[in-house]
């Protein structure tokens, strides 16, 4: 895109380029020039004036700061040049006045500084001295228990740190001080890959301006990102919601215009019939607990597929569900014992808990693709089995939800280059087959036949443990079944999955989170 258009373009541009997404997402991830006409957009129509804007940015960061580290921590503020130097100099300005010990560094790469970086160096100078750092020599011994504030670059990167910028980077990652990135870690891209070999802050906080960026989502940059927080610097509201991106980011706000309260006339009936096929033998948990997930989640009535030898099992430890145990003993085979499978019966159907990879149950998801009507949750060795047989993706009913972690994902499509080829790989591969499709993780990134792509908030590293996945399926599963649309399903099953996993951390540690406490933990008001 042109540097040149002005924020007004900007909108034409991208609403002449891009599908107007769905409308309850309202946190945007906005790309480097979508973010820079943001400001633009800001100082001209508030109207507010550049040096102001910087002035509330700094703030928010001091806010954000002094709220967490004390006075006798010595701060090290490292500025660059342009803007984000010229807030690191605000920064350092407020920190001062509230009394912290602070020593300011400008790393002197360039001949020229910009506007509201001179203006702000002129008003620290009248209370504090400033330290220049033009070569090696002049960087200082960082030590314990100082914090190094790290506002050298910011989003105006355009190119690979070098020189004298490169040595403080490497001398700030070396120390053991505590890093916190002024708006991005200095060096990184915030929506572009960087190229091997990179310098960059490893912070231990990124501080960031109003909207999430990018790079935060993706787990090869979350050495350079840290814990992530957003202050808001209120940017105009009306350029936010009229600027279209393919990108969300999926917060409790979204989630409460999504959920539907209960009629109080309503029934079991009112919320639909799911049937999930899962379970082979030595597997049968897995149909346990997407089952109890299911049922956790407000299914109005549930039917469980499983082996024979599962049949016991899920009668005692799932009373809620019935069940239909399949002609084999161990596997399914779509050969149900009881009666012929009358699939138009059911709201939804989520298939793979489980199942194992045996031919006869590659016979009996093939047929379910073919027979299916409606939109189905596929997940685990269902994938796996589509996997192999990559003919049967044009079989999938169009709008299902297929949930892979990213092995499966690559099983599926290729193994990627970087974290933004995985993206692209994921939003073509859903909008080609026009499927949503749910890429777990930190971050689950959820990409829709529409193009668009919702990151999670929720959820934690207690979760990566056997047996959540199948949890997320029975979530899914009950959701689409009473009456959520596919993607509005991903979204909010992901989420609150992602929260009841954050629950049980909080009560019971990460580490001896089970996929059993999740169940437990979902709450739906
Ligand atoms: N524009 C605004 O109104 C606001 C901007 N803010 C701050 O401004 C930052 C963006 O400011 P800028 O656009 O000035 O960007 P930077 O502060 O990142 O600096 C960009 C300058 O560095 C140069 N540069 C780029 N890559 C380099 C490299 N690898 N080595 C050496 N020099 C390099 C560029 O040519 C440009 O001159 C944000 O990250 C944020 O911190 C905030 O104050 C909020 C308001
Ligand atoms: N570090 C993490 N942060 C957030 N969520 C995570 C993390 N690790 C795993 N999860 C979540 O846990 C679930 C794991 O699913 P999956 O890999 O299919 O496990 P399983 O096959 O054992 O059921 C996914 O929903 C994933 O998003
Ligand atoms: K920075």
């Amino acid at each position: 895109m042109d540097e040149r258009l002005d924020a007004d373009e900007v909108f034409s541009y991208f609403a002449t380029t891009t599908p107007y997404p769905v409308n309850f997402s309202l946190m945007k991830i906005l790309n480097v020039e979508q973010t820079r006409a943001l400001d633009q957009y800001t100082i001209e129509h508030e109207p507010v004036a550049p040096i102001n804007l910087m002035e509330r940015a700094a703030q928010a960061f001091t806010d954000w700061y002094t709220a967490r580290f004390d006075k006798d921590r010595p701060v090290r503020v490292f500025c660059g040049l342009g803007n984000n130097g010229g807030d690191g100099l605000a920064i350092a300005r407020l920190l001062t006045q509230l009394e912290y010990k602070v020593q300011t560094y400008v790393v002197r790469y360039a001949p020229r500084e910009s506007e509201d970086f001179m203006h702000n160096h002129r008003r620290l100078k009248l209370i504090a001295p400033i330290s220049y750092i033009e070569n090696e020599r002049d960087i200082p011994v960082i030590r314990n228990r100082e914090v190094v504030i790290d506002a050298i670059l910011g989003s105006g990167l355009s190119r690979t740190t070098e020189g004298i910028v490169q040595s403080a980077i490497d001398a700030i990652n070396h120390s053991p001080a505590t890093v916190v990135a002024v708006d991005i870690a200095s060096g990184l891209f915030a929506d572009a890959a960087n190229g091997p070999n990179a310098t960059i802050i490893q912070p231990d906080y990124t501080v960031t301006f109003q909207l999430p960026k990018l790079a935060f989502m993706l787990p090869s940059q979350s050495q350079y990102v840290g814990e992530w927080h957003v202050v808001d610097i209120n940017l105009s509201r009306t350029f936010m919601d009229r600027t279209p991106t393919t990108y969300f980011y999926t917060t409790e706000r979204e989630i409460r215009h999504l959920l539907r309260p209960r009629n109080r006339f309503s029934h079991k009936g009112s919320f639909g019939h799911a049937l999930l096929f899962a379970g082979s033998y030595g597997k049968m948990g897995a149909a346990v607990l997407a089952s109890r997930a299911c049922l956790r989640s407000g299914v109005g009535l549930l039917s469980v597929q499983v082996p024979r030898c599962g049949y016991d099992i899920i009668q005692t430890t799932v009373p809620e569900a019935m069940c239909q145990p399949d002609g084999h003993q161990h596997i399914l085979t779509g050969q149900s014992e009881l009666e012929e499978i009358d699939l138009s019966k059911y709201a939804a159907i989520g298939v793979g808990p489980g199942i194992g990879t045996a031919p006869e149950t590659l016979a009996m998801l093939t047929k379910l693709l073919s027979d299916a009507q409606k939109p189905l949750v596929i997940d685990a060795d269902a994938l796996n089995l589509i996997a192999q047989n990559r003919e049967l993706i044009a079989k999938i009913p169009k709008n299902s939800i297929l949930t892979p972690h990213p092995k499966e994902f690559e099983r599926l499509t290729r193994r990627w280059t970087s974290d933004y080829d995985k993206l692209g790989l994921l939003r073509d591969f859903a909008q080609r087959n026009r499927l949503v499709v749910v890429l777990k993780g930190a971050h689950s990134a959820i990409a829709t036949a529409d193009g668009t792509t919702h990151f999670n908030s929720t959820g934690n590293p207690g979760m990566s443990t056997g047996g959540t996945g199948d949890v997320l399926t029975g979530i899914l599963t009950g959701l689409l079944a009473q009456g959520y649309d596919p993607v509005e399903a991903a979204v909010l099953g992901v989420f609150e999955h992602g929260r009841a996993g954050d629950r049980v951390a909080n009560q019971r540690g990460q580490i001896g989170l089970t996929a059993q406490d999740i169940i437990e933990s979902l709450r739906w008001d």
